[in-house]
């Protein structure tokens, strides 16, 4: 689905991104984790062109996203929703009508449409209390869950998310991971997510991909990550508290 050959990217006189090369298969919960700095955000910015490659390429299933320009760079990022850091909702408008917007400016959708897709997506989310309500009177989790319903109303077909739950305390954060699990369970959706919060990493991803300094020093499923022999990456497990296997399984059933 999404494909990283040989990936190089340089920003002022730092090489970021370091001859990378990853896969993300459809359906798949792809998560990026790395230390402040290593690349993450950098890596998310190639999949819809924010960035653009010094050299290699960034594949989205036949397309290539890397070199497309006008009207077919549009058409690849619609196969797009993302959920940005920042990606601030707009706080003149209500939820109803942040999450309306991309409906308004990319269709044709009559208002019956609108107000029915709009609905749906915050019911999915458990956000159709708020639809007249303002952003500023919602908590952060309730506008990450708004932004989330904003990311999907167009039916994309992979979502990015960068630090999801940043910001967030643990029970919210847990919510966003279930939300971000069911938009995969029940919609097929490919997501790709960067996350400092390595909890949240195992709890939902079905690969895990660890950057450090521009290069990939893992690409692993939760238990392989866990168990890597990578010393960066059995670092940063330790670093949040999570150094054996049955720990984390601990924790895990706790959630379910
Ligand atoms: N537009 C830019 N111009 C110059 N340097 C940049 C630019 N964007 C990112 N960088 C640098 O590239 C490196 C990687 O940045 P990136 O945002 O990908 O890090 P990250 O892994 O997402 O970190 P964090 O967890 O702090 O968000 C950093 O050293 C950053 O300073």
């Amino acid at each position: 689905m999404i494909k990283f050959e040989n990936v190089t990217k340089k920003l002022g006189r730092k090489t970021v991104l370091d001859g990378v090369s990853f896969e993300v298969p459809k359906g798949e919960t792809f998560v990026v984790v790395g230390l402040s700095g290593a690349g993450k955000s950098v890596t998310l910015k190639h999949m819809v062109q924010l960035l653009v490659p010094d050299s290699g390429t960034v594949r989205i299933g036949d397309d290539v996203i890397s070199s497309a320009s006008g009207p077919e760079l549009a058409r690849i990022r619609g196969r797009f929703g993302v959920l940005f850091q920042g990606a601030a909702l707009l706080q003149w408008l209500t939820v109803f009508e942040n999450v309306a917007l991309p409906l308004r400016e990319h269709t044709k959708m009559s208002e019956e449409e609108i107000e029915k897709t709009v609905l749906e997506k915050l019911s999915l989310l458990n956000m159709q209390e708020a639809v007249d309500k303002y952003p500023s009177d919602l908590s952060g989790g309730m506008q990450k869950r708004v932004g989330l319903a904003r990311a999907i109303v167009m039916n994309p077909e992979i979502i990015l998310y960068d630090e999801p739950t940043s910001g967030l305390d643990p029970v919210t954060s847990r919510l966003i991971d279930g939300l971000i699990e069911n938009l995969r369970n029940e919609l097929g959706i490919t997501s790709v997510v960067v996350t400092h919060d390595l909890h949240s990493a195992l709890a939902i991803g079905t690969r895990i991909m660890m950057i450090d300094g521009g290069r990939i020093v893992e690409n692993a499923t939760p238990e392989e990550f866990i168990e890597s022999k990578n010393e960066t990456v059995q670092r940063f497990l330790e670093s949040q508290y999570i150094t054996r296997r049955g720990e984390w399984e601990k924790g895990m059933k706790n959630h379910a």
